[in-house]
């Protein structure tokens, strides 16, 4: 089997990506951000207070026929950002882009921080990590990707991110018209669950490219590109009027500095970021001073290749024995 499905930017600067998933029998549709950089499956609900709630749409397991109370069980997750939630547990169908997996363990909050609430064009999550991750308990559960690896075509899936515009993910597929050339292949390192691999260097703008091995994690459900320091006062030192801002907490610069490329290595190939990308928004509607979407990974303990490096390529998450990554040029 397989399965195809958008990957819509919720705001105009591409903060996240959302995909239409359904639960249930009937279908009820939710839209949900794809994200590898962590394993639950957590949805809006009838449980979540409605204090809580401010335009999500929900499941409702009370009205389906297939959900099932998985009993006892829990749940409570920290993001990196700070946001959390926590709740109790069920299981359903759940399809995403015609794929189904039956007996899915969907998340119910229960409660959710105020991040949340706030994100109204988010319904959840569906973690594509590994499921080493995931906090259910006293059982963890698999991810989607995991339940449904059996019935795929093949085992992988792949993430079509695009800058301001509505991309896609696949599961099972490869699909050829979504890239040039061949996929370039990098080994993975699963533990501690993360889609962690390392890149053979870097270049900015039309400098040379260096050579070093910089380890992270390829990270759909984070907005911008982490990378340690010293890379990153490279890049903003070609950078008119840059300066690391305490305030902001990152680079900033005038909105009307022109910003080199970034290139990143994966093994012998390479991909380039355009400037538009770390570009990445006003610091606030009627500012002239714009915030990177490449900053420093010091605070984190974690380089992230976020959705700033991620949508310059097509990114295939490969779940063969040993796990491996791709990057194909688009
Ligand atoms: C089982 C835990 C699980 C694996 C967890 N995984 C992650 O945190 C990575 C994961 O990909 C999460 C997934 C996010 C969570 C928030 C909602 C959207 C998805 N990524 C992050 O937390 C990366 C930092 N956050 C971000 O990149 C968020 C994403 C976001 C998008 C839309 C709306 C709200 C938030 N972006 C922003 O806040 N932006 C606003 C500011 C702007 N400058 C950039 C964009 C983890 O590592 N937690 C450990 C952890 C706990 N506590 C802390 C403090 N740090 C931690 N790393």
């Amino acid at each position: 089997d397989t399965g195809s499905a958008a990957a819509v930017p919720i705001n105009e600067v591409d903060i996240a990506y959302v995909t239409p998933v359904t639960v249930g029998t009937p279908p009820q549709t939710l839209m949900l951000d794809l994200d590898t950089g962590s394993s639950d499956l957590w949805v809006f609900s009838s449980l979540t207070p409605s204090s809580q709630v401010r335009g999500q749409e929900i499941y409702s397991p009370a009205k389906s026929s297939t959900s099932k109370l998985l009993s006892g069980h829990t749940w409570s997750i920290r993001y990196g950002d700070g946001s959390g939630s926590r709740g109790t547990v069920y299981t359903d169908n759940f399809t995403i882009g015609g794929l189904e997996v039956e007996s899915q363990a969907v998340q119910t909050a229960q409660e959710v921080s105020s991040s949340f609430t706030q994100e109204q064009s988010l319904d959840g999550l569906v973690g594509l990590g590994f499921s080493t991750l995931n906090t259910v308990r006293p059982s963890s559960q698999l991810t989607f990707f995991d339940n449904a690896r059996p019935k795929l075509d093949e085992e992988v899936f792949t993430a079509d991110l695009k800058y301001h515009a509505t991309g896609s993910y696949d599961f099972g597929f490869i699909d050829r018209a979504k890239y040039t050339g061949n996929i370039t292949y990098t080994p993975v390192q699963q533990s501690p669950g993360y889609w962690t691999h390392s890149l053979s260097g870097y270049a900015v703008g039309s400098g040379a490219f260096q050579s070093t091995q910089i380890q992270g994690i390829s990270d759909t459900g984070t907005t911008l590109l982490y990378l340690p320091t010293a890379i990153v006062t490279a890049y903003y030192r070609q950078v008119q009027g840059a300066q690391n801002s305490q305030y902001y907490g990152g680079y900033v610069f005038p909105c009307s500095s022109t910003l080199p490329t970034f290139t990143f290595g994966i093994e012998g190939a390479r991909f380039t970021i355009p400037a538009s990308y770390i570009n990445y928004t006003r610091i606030s509607p009627t500012s002239s001073t714009c915030y990177g979407g490449l900053q420093s990974s010091s605070g984190l303990g974690i380089n992230i290749f976020g959705d700033v490096a991620l949508k310059a390529a097509f990114v295939v998450f490969s779940g063969t024995n040993p796990p491996r990554i791709g990057f194909g040029t688009k």
